[in-house]
């Protein structure tokens, strides 16, 4: 069932100024509820664009967007848009603003009127699903933490409200291979356990191979592929030409394909390319 439908959208911004950028051409797309559905493109391709609508922060221009069967346009819906969908921004910490994490983790459940227990529950998970430690960080200033630490307890506060839809957009950016992977980890655990719906826009083909069952392509405002990240690395050539590379694992295995070692053609991921290879060698 989608949880997600966008149909014909186009976003248009500055309209009918001298600066006017159409970002969004006529994109149509469904995301399945409970979906691991990664969106890539080159920088300005429309991705965050995208992403904006599905809680109401940009308005289409042309075309529709229903989330959870909300029709985003509709502004009384706003606030259930809000509760429902979970927008992790570029750069989350720079939304902290409480005098201590257990209050920016907080702010969210405070806000739904929620008492005090139920707040303190949310608080707890949210952080452990994050991997913090809330007697550790708790009480602290966000703005003591390493900003590792700092956009987890970003993504902390939107977990923290529940979304049945979570929008990350490149929110394991800056931070070290083994924290992203924990990240990475963490959502796909959450998706699994709670069904939660995840949309990851992300510059990683290797993020995109290791948890993405669908992806998106976009492509200066129009969605050029969409299909299982699988299919859309066997389409190399033209992904390279949209500014865009395959997983360095796709590219080492075609390489001994072409030099005639038989190689699985279906791998794509670093860690199965070092098993192949080590077959391989044996
Ligand atoms: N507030 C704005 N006003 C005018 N133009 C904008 C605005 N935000 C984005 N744009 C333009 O819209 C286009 C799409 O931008 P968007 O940020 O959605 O791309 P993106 O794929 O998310 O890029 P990146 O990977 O760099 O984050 C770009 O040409 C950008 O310059």
């Amino acid at each position: 069932m989608p949880v997600i439908e966008v149909e014909n959208l186009t976003h248009i911004y500055a309209r009918g100024t001298p600066f006017e950028v159409t970002s969004l051409d006529n994109v149509s797309l469904e995301i399945q509820r409970g979906e691991f559905y990664a969106l890539v493109g080159a920088t300005g391709s429309g991705k965050s664009t995208l992403v904006q609508h599905f809680n109401g922060i940009l308005a289409p221009t042309g075309g529709k967007v229903w989330v959870c069967g909300m029709d985003v346009s509709n502004k009384r819906l706003r606030q259930e848009l809000w509760r429902r969908v979970g927008l992790v921004f570029q750069q989350p910490e720079h939304q902290l603003f409480e005098e201590t994490v257990f209050d920016d983790v907080a702010f969210g459940p405070r806000n739904l009127g929620l008492n005090a227990a139920e707040v303190r529950e949310r608080v707890i998970d949210a952080l452990g699903l994050v991997g913090l430690d809330p007697d550790e960080v708790g009480q602290i200033s966000p703005f003591r933490l390493s900003g590792g630490l700092r956009r987890k307890a970003a993504i902390a506060g939107v977990l923290a409200l529940r979304p049945e839809v979570l929008a990350l957009d490149e929110p394991a950016a800056g931070l070290d291979p083994v924290s992203r992977r924990q990240l990475m980890e963490r959502i796909d655990r959450l998706r699994m356990e709670r069904g939660t719906t995840v949309l990851l826009v992300t510059h990683s083909m290797e993020e995109v191979a290791l948890w993405a069952d669908r992806v998106a392509v976009l492509h200066k405002g129009r969605l050029a592929m969409e299909a299982a990240p699988r299919d859309v690395f066997n389409r190399a050539e033209e992904l390279r030409a949209l500014g865009l590379d395959v997983p360095a694992a796709v590219e080492l295995m075609l390489c001994l394909q072409a030099r005639g070692l038989p190689v699985r053609a279906d791998i794509l991921t670093t860690d199965e390319a070092v098993g192949e290879i080590a077959k391989i060698l044996k």
